[in-house]
């Protein structure tokens, strides 16, 4: 069987859900820094939302084509363990983002058809990880965070080891399908696991893990030994 996935849910913006992600065992937590997301938060703010995830969970900052001087504030007050990078940064710029806060960075991709994979070739050299996300329908307002999927079946052609995290509208009713059709080493909810745009549902949160343990073949957390 293969190693369990990393599990990255994104976008918190409450304790409640802070709680919900640590205790279904997420490996990932992501704080959004977009002003026109409904999870944008500011750094201080995700700071103190992450000070329970340390040590159990990396959390990661995800920005938007950002200048240093917004990732110098992010960074000062978040303290990441990565830098999601989700806008349309060049090589060069992930590269020096890179470098200059000795953080991996983990770079997104928007995908709709196969051509749409030819990008990454540029970023093999600079991005600790990919991340593939549907490409934000027309008129879409956020990078990401739309809730739309792309085609799984695309990312068949990549080699074993390219290490990518996907994303783009998983849930508890598609997450499964999309392990068994992808070779993803780690997966990325948000707007899935929302009762509405920016409000995490501890429910939904508690049903992805679970079906990410179903789709897997382990024991449900509500099981109980016979
Ligand atoms: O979630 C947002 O609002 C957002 C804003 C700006 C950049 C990225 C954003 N979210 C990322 O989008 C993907 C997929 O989200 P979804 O599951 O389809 O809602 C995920 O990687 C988020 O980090």
């Amino acid at each position: 069987m293969r190693d369990a996935p990393d599990i990255k849910i994104c976008g918190l913006t409450s304790e409640d859900a802070v709680t919900a992600v640590l205790g279904g065992g997420a490996s990932h937590l992501g704080f959004i820094f977009f002003a026109r997301s409904p999870r944008h938060v500011t750094p201080e703010r995700a700071g103190t939302l992450a000070a329970p995830a340390r040590g159990r969970a990396l959390v990661t900052a995800v920005t938007v084509d950002a200048e240093d001087d917004e990732l110098d504030r992010i960074v000062a007050a978040l303290e990441p363990d990565w830098l999601q990078l989700h806008g349309r940064e060049r090589p060069e710029r992930v590269h020096t983002v890179r470098t200059r806060y000795g953080l991996p960075v983990m770079k997104s991709f928007s995908i709709r058809t196969a051509a749409d994979l030819a990008a990454i070739e540029a970023y093999a050299d600079v991005a600790d990880r990919l991340l593939f996300d549907a490409k934000p329908p027309a008129g879409a307002e956020l990078p990401g965070g739309n809730g739309v999927s792309f085609d799984w079946r695309l990312l068949s052609v990549l080699d074993a080891d390219v290490d990518y995290m996907l994303s783009g509208g998983l849930d508890s009713g598609n997450v499964g399908e999309a392990l068994r059709l992808t070779g993803a080493r780690g997966i990325d909810a948000s707007s899935g696991v929302e009762s509405a745009p920016g409000t995490k549902d501890p429910a939904r949160i508690a049903a992805f893990f679970e079906a990410v343990r179903a789709a897997r073949g382990e024991p449900l957390s509500g099981a109980r030994p016979t």
